[in-house]
Parts: structure tokens; C-alpha cells; sequence
């Protein structure tokens, strides 16, 4: 298995793997309260294990996540354009969003939630208070958590000081880390805006000042409290790739990728989608006009996967992939093996373009018809 691509040689060749993630040597911390605010005043959080334990024997507790949705960098910004955001984009992201949480698919009145003064705004917040105290509820189901990538935002920083690769005694890597998390929690605010201007609660999460760390590049500290409890009083937690402590590297760069899987682990969603800026997984960079779109990808007990649609010629088992030069995360291939991994789980995952209608219908989990244009992974069982 591995990658090159656009960095060097050509592509290669991620072929059959067992997925990895299932059989981590490391045990992650999870830190998971009741949900809030059942605990009296005064009653201890549970312990770690005891908690996590909770999460997965009461179905209450997981039951209610719908969604979890990936927003990816290549998605809502122009990737070779530094901090530059795809305003069409990210609003159709949004804008779907919204249709997908109504209740019966229709989208009743938008009321804003962005009150805030943009640059070059004349006039003074619009904030409509007598729509909102009239409204009974929002009417959405908001059990979604957004995570997004940092696209433009974020990887060239990391990848020019090599934060990914850790050492914060060196000055440009201590830099890099700031200049990162400057870059990547301003797209954070961007997205949490545009979604509260679709009248969507969302709420800004950083996995970094939510404490979450790890070892050697695999998660190893995992503070989920904030985003159970937002969850449980109806708000949009709305999570990125981040800059982040790492125990034996001093820092690296953890990709939204990896933090859908940890939170697939935990929320049991019904299903999981990916949007980015290709119609899903091809055999091949789909720069190459002879790429071939993989329909579904079936992901057995070890691990294993296999394509299932559609038949390729000469059998061929394995996806080549590029990565640019300064993704920091592992781009497509980062992506499949996550996406694999919260397959094995149980949990359908959709990989597809943003602003399409194929992504509306991905989000809202209705992809099961043939003329659906993505790439399903999910268990053979
Ligand atoms: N075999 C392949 N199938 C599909 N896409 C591929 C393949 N090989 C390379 N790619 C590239 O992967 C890119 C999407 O992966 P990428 O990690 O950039 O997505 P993202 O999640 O939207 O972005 P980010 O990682 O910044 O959040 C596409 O632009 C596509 O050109
Ligand atoms: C580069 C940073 C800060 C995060 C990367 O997250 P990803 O784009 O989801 O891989």
C-alpha cells in the first residue's frame, strides 16, 4: 500500500489492505458524561471506561445521531488557492444541510442565527426577534455533527513547517502549529456562519482545545463531553482537522477523517457521508480519463475489502491513488481506509460531489437507487 502522485513519481497502488484501525495496539481515553443534565450537581462524572462502557450499552445514549458529515477541504474551498473558501459550495453544502434535517423534506422559514457584523456591512446586525419568539421550534432534525477539512486552509501552513511530523522545540514547527490553528479555526468560523445563516444551531468545536491528543499519530485522548452534551440540547456540534499534542511527537496534524471515524465509534450514526470534490472513489485519479467510478466497496470482518460494483476488467482489486503535494493528511487514501473502517462498523458511509443532487440525497441517507452517483462503502455482513 502506499501513495505518491502529484508529490512525486505517479500514483500508487492501495490495494486490498486489511483495514488497521480495528486492530490498533493503543487503548484511546475516552472521557463520556451521562448525558447532560442528567448528572445531579455535586455527582461525580463516571470514570472513563465506565462511561464508555454506558455509550455502548445503552442505545439511548447513540440512538439519536442521525448523521455524521464530512465537509471536505477540496469540497468547500479552492484547494490551490491559499484561505480561499468556495462560497458557491459551502452554501449548497449548507443549504442541503437544512433540507436534509426538515422535518418531511420541507424547508419551512430560514430564520438566521448569524448576527454578527460582516466587513463592510453598513447597517448593524439583522436579527429577527419577533420571527424567532414566534416560532414554536426550528423544526430539523439537528442530530447531525458536521467535521470539516482544512483544504486551503491549514495544510500548506502544517505541511511548510512540518507540524504533521512533529518537534515543537523547533521554532518554525512552534509557528507552524500557530499559524495552522489560525488558518483552520477561521474556516471553522466561516462554516459555523454559513450554517447559521441556513438557520442551522451550529456550534464551533476545536478538537485541540477540547483536548484531544495523540500517540504516535493515532488518537489517543478523546474528550467527547462537549460535543454529547451540545448534541443532547439540540445544537449542530461542527468539528475539523486539527492541529494537535501528540505524547511521543510533541504535535501533529489530526485529519477530520480520522476524527469521523472516532466519533462514527462512539455516536453510532446511521449512516456517514463524505463530500468532496469528486463524484466518489475511482480506480484510478480521476484526472485520468479512463478512471472508472466504484460503485460499492464491501468491507468484510478482518477488514478486507473487495469492489463489488462494478466488475472491473482483469480483475483488478486495487485503487491508485494521488496526493498533492502539501496535503498533510493523506488525502483519498486517508479517507478509504477511515471510511472502511467505520464500515466494518456497521455503519453505511457515502462518499460523493458536493452540490449535486446526489449529495442531497447522501445526506439524506437515500442513496439506494441506481441512478445514484457516489461510492457506497459498507459491510458484507
Ligand atoms: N483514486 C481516486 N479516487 C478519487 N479521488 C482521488 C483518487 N486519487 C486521488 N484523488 C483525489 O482525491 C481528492 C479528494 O481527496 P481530499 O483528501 O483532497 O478530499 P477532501 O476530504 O475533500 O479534502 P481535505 O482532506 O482537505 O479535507 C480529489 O480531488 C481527487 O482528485
Ligand atoms: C491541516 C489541518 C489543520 C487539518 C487537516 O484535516 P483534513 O483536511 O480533514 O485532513
Amino acid at each position: 500500500m502506499g501513495r505518491s502522485g502529484r508529490r512525486s513519481t505517479g500514483p500508487a497502488f492501495l490495494g486490498n489492505p486489511e483495514v488497521p484501525v480495528a486492530t490498533e495496539q493503543h487503548q484511546i481515553r475516552l472521557s463520556l458524561p451521562r448525558p447532560w443534565p442528567a448528572r445531579g450537581r455535586g455527582e461525580e462524572a463516571p470514570m472513563a471506561e465506565e462511561a464508555a462502557q454506558e455509550q455502548q450499552t445503552d442505545p439511548a445514549a447513540s440512538r439519536s445521531v442521525r448523521c455524521i458529515v464530512k465537509l471536505g477541504g477540496a469540497a468547500i474551498t479552492n484547494k490551490g488557492e491559499l484561505e480561499s473558501i468556495d462560497a458557491a459550495s459551502l452554501r449548497s453544502a449548507c443549504a442541503q444541510l437544512r433540507q436534509a434535517m426538515s422535518h418531511g423534506g420541507a424547508a419551512g422559514k430560514v430564520v438566521g442565527m448569524d448576527w454578527s457584523r460582516r466587513p463592510g456591512d453598513p447597517t448593524g446586525p439583522v436579527v429577527d426577534v419577533e420571527g424567532l419568539s414566534e416560532m414554536g421550534g426550528l423544526g430539523l432534525d439537528s442530530n447531525f455533527v458536521v467535521v470539516h477539512g482544512a483544504g486551503s486552509f491549514g495544510h500548506f501552513q502544517a505541511s511548510r513547517s512540518g507540524v504533521h511530523k512533529g518537534g515543537l522545540h523547533s521554532t518554525l514547527v512552534k509557528a507552524g502549529f500557530v499559524a495552522t490553528r489560525i488558518s483552520v479555526t477561521s474556516l471553522n468560523q466561516e462554516i459555523v456562519r454559513a450554517l447559521a445563516r441556513e438557520g442551522i444551531p451550529s456550534v464551533g468545536m476545536s478538537p485541540f482545545a477540547c483536548g484531544w491528543s495523540t500517540k504516535q499519530r493515532n488518537l489517543e485522548s478523546v474528550d467527547a463531553s462537549q460535543i454529547m452534551q451540545s448534541l443532547h440540547v439540540g445544537f449542530v456540534p461542527v468539528l475539523h482537522g486539527d492541529a494537535v499534542l501528540d505524547e511521543l511527537l510533541d504535535c501533529t496534524i489530526l485529519s477530520g477523517d480520522v476524527i469521523i471515524r472516532h466519533l462514527a465509534q462512539l455516536l453510532s450514526p446511521k449512516y456517514v457521508v463524505f463530500l468532496t470534490d469528486v463524484h466518489g472513489v475511482y480506480d484510478r485519479p480521476p484526472s485520468d480519463p479512463n478512471a472508472v467510478l466504484l460503485r460499492e466497496i464491501a468491507v468484510d470482518e478482518n477488514g478486507s475489502w473487495s469492489i463489488v460494483k462494478p466488475a472491473l476488467k482483469g480483475n483488478k482489486k486495487g485503487v491508485e491513488i494521488s496526493v498533492a503535494a502539501h496535503d498533510t493528511t493523506g488525502g483519498m487514501e486517508t479517507k478509504i481506509l477511515e471510511a472502511a473502517a467505520i464500515a466494518r462498523l456497521g455503519v453505511d458511509v457515502y462518499i460523493t460531489k458536493v452540490g449535486t443532487e446526489h449529495s442531497l440525497r447522501a445526506l439524506k441517507g437515500d442513496t439506494s437507487s441506481e441512478d445514484w452517483l457516489g461510492t457506497v462503502i459498507r459491510s458484507s455482513r
